[in-house]
């Protein structure tokens, strides 16, 4: 069994902080510890207004606190987020996020990410990136 904490996580690397200057994931369980899938806690600031395009992974995304919203871009849907919603992009859906109140996020990604992963040009994690170690 594996566990770790946030801040020990943090400490050792496994805190990616966005150069957009819009969120920072705690990246407690990645691809290195073969379960499947990766695990984040993820915290999008305050009047973050971003598109994000996840080609190449599928994710989900549980709101544990904050407030704001997701539009898909294709239809345009606005989706409230508030504690309790999650958002599942199963159609590995382009889509906007917008933080009225900083929200602290719950995300799983599958594939698993390696760990130092930040958006590409098209708002996607590339397959292959550098882990954190230990
Ligand atoms: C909620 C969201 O998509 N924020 C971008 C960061 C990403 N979720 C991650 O955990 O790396
Ligand atoms: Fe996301």
């Amino acid at each position: 069994m594996i566990v770790r904490d946030m801040e020990s996580a943090a400490a050792a690397g496994r805190k990616i902080v966005s150069p957009d200057g819009n969120w920072d994931s705690t990246r407690l369980l990645l691809k290195d510890d073969n379960m499947g899938f990766s695990f984040h806690i993820t915290t999008i600031y305050e009047g973050a207004d971003f598109g994000m395009h996840y080609q190449n992974h599928l994710e989900s995304v549980y709101c544990m606190s904050g407030e704001g919203e997701v539009e898909t871009v294709a239809d345009g849907k606005k989706y409230p987020i508030k504690p309790g919603t999650i958002y599942i992009l199963d159609k590995h859906d382009k889509h906007i996020l917008r933080a009225f109140k900083e929200m602290k996020m719950a995300c799983v990604f599958n594939p698993p990410l390696h760990g130092k992963e930040v958006h590409n040009k098209e708002g996607a994690y590339e397959l292959t990136a550098e882990a954190v170690t230990d």
